[in-house]
């Protein structure tokens, strides 16, 4: 057997594929987001996913969100670190300056500033859900502003099982 394989994944199914199963870590019972922070030359550089901070128990803090307005200190978004914050803040390495982020959700306003300042120029996600929130626009303007360039996620359709 001298030809090589022809049905190898391809980057974007790659990295995105890491960001998915990031995200099965979550324990988010409504949203699951997944990250992963890739170099120029294609190395994974980090991941995330949506969770509490260190030392803030999944049994003790709120996964709920009907009170966020009502009863905000009872639900989950005061406490929840976004995917694409603890993927920056789980990097160690030194630089993040030209990376690119494969994300299964669009970047809300908060990590549009930490992905900005990070110097991550290129962001690939894979779903939209709050494009119309005030958040995703404002993030959006930011970027714009910033130049850091986003695309949506084009799905091959390939199935990658595994077995664990
Ligand atoms: O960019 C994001 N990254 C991210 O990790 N999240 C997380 C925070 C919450 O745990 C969850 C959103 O919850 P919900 O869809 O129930 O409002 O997803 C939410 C966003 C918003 O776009
Ligand atoms: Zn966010």
């Amino acid at each position: 057997m001298s030809e090589k394989r022809e049905d190898y994944i391809n980057w974007d199914e790659y990295f995105i594929g890491v960001a998915k199963l990031s995200a099965r870590r979550s324990k988010d019972p409504n949203t699951q987001v997944g990250a992963c922070i890739v170099s120029e030359d294609n190395k994974i550089l980090s991941m995330g996913y949506n969770g509490f901070p260190r030392g803030c128990s999944d049994e003790d803090f709120p996964w709920g969100k009907e009170f966020e307005l009502t009863d905000p200190y009872n639900a989950k978004y005061l406490y929840s670190t976004h995917s694409e914050l603890n993927a920056i803040l789980n990097y160690r390495g030194g630089s993040l300056e030209g990376s690119k982020i494969y994300v299964t959700l669009f970047p809300c306003n908060e990590c549009a500033k930490a992905i900005i300042q990070a110097g991550i120029k290129t962001i690939i996600y894979e779903e939209d859900k709050y494009a119309s929130s005030p958040s995703v626009r404002a993030s959006k303007r930011m970027l714009n502003a910033a130049g850091v360039r986003y695309y949506e996620y084009q799905p091959s359709g390939r199935k990658i099982e595994i077995t664990v």
